[in-house]
């Protein structure tokens, strides 16, 4: 039997559908999953389903999973990130020999895999820890691949992973080297936390229209789909105007959008974007939010009870807003988003000493990704004309997007603040907007305190920065 040019292990979501993406372009694949006693076997299901017609060698144990590899292994772990990583890695090990290379696709802590390659490489192994985007349908026919990790694992994986990666609209695979260590997960960490900004912004937005402006569902997918354009377009944009177009298989004459609990799930990412966030001295005030605002959301039954005990009476915005401002609210904060992704991947390579390309993350992220959007070409061209950029606000096409919305932006943030609707999102992004168009904050009176209560000391305005004055405030 012809070894296999790469094994995957787990057959869920995501590995199976790789297994037949790559597949489907020529590579011989294996694949093994760990079934639980009395759990289906994957593997046989695989096999006589969706791989029936593929060349695809399934496995029943790990060894022979293993020696059906062709030499230096490369072996896609696509299982549950945390703990069943390390426990495959732990299974693995003892069969792989040096020089083999071991893949973490899913969606695991940075951190994690700077520790888990340095394990890897005191047995000689080969350690990537790639991003991957594009949920199940980009699995099946080309997702976005973020791989970082040991260097010289690339150009042997290389081929292969940019054959299954999606491709731009230059024809380009959305598949890049991110840099050494967590470098390919901390990318895909960012990229998460900008998906969880994005798609809070965008259930604002359908707030705002539901209960603000009283459009029906149909106006809703209407709307959407008309703003899914020019600068707007995007898959997250695409994908929410046709849920406003789907019927509840239950109750057939109802959306399914309008029987689904109203509590948002959340498995992690966007919460560690903005907890590295903080230890990284970055404010992600959007995408922080969106974080809170899924948390907030799954407290559901004490909403409940606080909507019925507070009421919002004589909450009227004044005047109505226009769709069209808040259309502009949605390309702002989209930007904002991003903004503070590019943010903190700048932030990560001064930090630990990766050279990430901001550039090619925006030409990665430009096909098969959840957060791929027009968005994303302006963005490359940006970091293409100055890869020192300080922030996405400085680069003079933003600038100019930014200013002409603005005024749009702010009817939107107060139409909802108004109108008592929430809009934690959006009026974050204003605020990181202007905070950092702000020249001069009222920061001088916290520095002030600061020096009151703890002789914390300040620097002043007119003197050297790092000299420390104190004021003896009162007697
Ligand atoms: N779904 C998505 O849209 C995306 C997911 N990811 C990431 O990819 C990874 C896989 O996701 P997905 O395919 O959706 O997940 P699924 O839940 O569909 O599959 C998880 C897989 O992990 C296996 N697994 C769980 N625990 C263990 C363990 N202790 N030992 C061995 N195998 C184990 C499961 O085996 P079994 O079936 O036997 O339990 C199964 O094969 C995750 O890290 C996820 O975050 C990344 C991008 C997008
Ligand atoms: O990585 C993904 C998309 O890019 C996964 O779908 C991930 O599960 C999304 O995060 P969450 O479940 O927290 O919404």
């Amino acid at each position: 039997m012809k070894k296999s040019d790469i094994g995957i292990y787990g057959l869920g979501v995501m590995g199976r559908n790789l297994a037949l993406n790559f597949n489907d372009h020529n590579f011989q694949v294996s694949v093994y999953n760990l079934d639980l006693p009395g759990e289906e076997n994957l593997v046989d299901a695989f096999l006589s389903g969706p791989a029936a017609e593929t060349n695809i060698q399934g496995f029943q144990e790990a060894e022979s999973f293993i020696q059906s590899l062709d030499r230096p292994r490369k072996v896609l772990l696509m299982v549950k990130a945390g703990a069943p990583v390390d426990s495959v890695i732990n299974q693995l090990t003892p069969l792989l020999d040096a020089g083999d290379i071991i893949i973490d696709g899913g969606n695991t802590h940075y951190a994690d895999t700077n520790r888990r390659m340095a394990a890897a490489a005191e047995h000689g192994i080969q350690y990537v820890g790639m991003g991957v985007s594009g949920g199940e349908k980009g699995a099946r026919y080309g997702p976005s691949l973020m791989p970082g990790g040991d260097a010289n694992a690339w150009a042997v994986v290389q081929p292969m992973l940019e054959a299954a990666a999606a491709k731009n609209e230059d024809g380009n695979p959305c598949c890049s080297w991110m840099g050494n260590e967590g470098a390919g997960h901390f990318v895909k960490m960012v990229h998460n936390g900008i998906e969880y900004a994005i798609m809070q912004l965008l259930a604002e937005c359908y707030q705002i229209m539901s209960e603000g402006l009283a459009l029906t569902n149909s106006e809703m997918a209407d709307t959407f789909h008309a703003w899914n354009n020019d600068l707007l377009e995007s898959y997250l944009l695409d994908i929410t105007a046709k849920i406003f177009t789907v019927g509840d298989e239950e109750n057939p004459k109802e959306l399914v959008l309008d029987n689904i609990l109203d509590k948002a799930g959340q498995k992690g990412t966007g919460r560690w974007t903005a907890l590295t966030a903080l230890e990284l001295g970055i404010p992600l005030p959007m995408i922080t939010e969106a974080v809170y605002a899924r948390t907030i959301s799954s407290f559901k039954d004490l909403r409940e009870e606080a909507s019925k005990a507070i009421k919002n009476e004589g909450a009227v915005a004044d005047p109505k807003l226009k769709l069209e401002q808040l259309q502009q609210a949605l390309l702002a904060g989209s930007l904002v988003a991003f903004a503070e992704g590019f943010w903190l991947l700048k932030a990560a390579n001064q930090e630990f000493g990766w050279n990430i390309s901001f550039q090619e993350v925006a030409e990665t992220w430009q096909g098969g990704c959840i957060i791929r959007s027009a968005l994303l070409h302006p963005i490359a061209d940006a970091f293409c004309e100055n890869g020192k950029l300080p922030h996405l606000f400085m680069a003079p096409v933003f600038q100019k997007i930014l200013a002409s919305g603005q005024q749009d932006w702010r009817s939107a943030v107060a139409f909802g603040v108004q109108s008592g609707i929430p809009v934690p999102a959006m009026a974050a992004a204003l605020s990181h907007y202007d905070g950092l168009r702000t020249g001069r904050l009222p920061a001088n009176l916290i520095q002030a305190q600061r020096d009151f209560f703890g002789a914390h000391q300040y620097e002043r305005v007119d003197q050297p920065r790092g000299k420390m004055f104190h004021t003896q405030w009162e007697e």
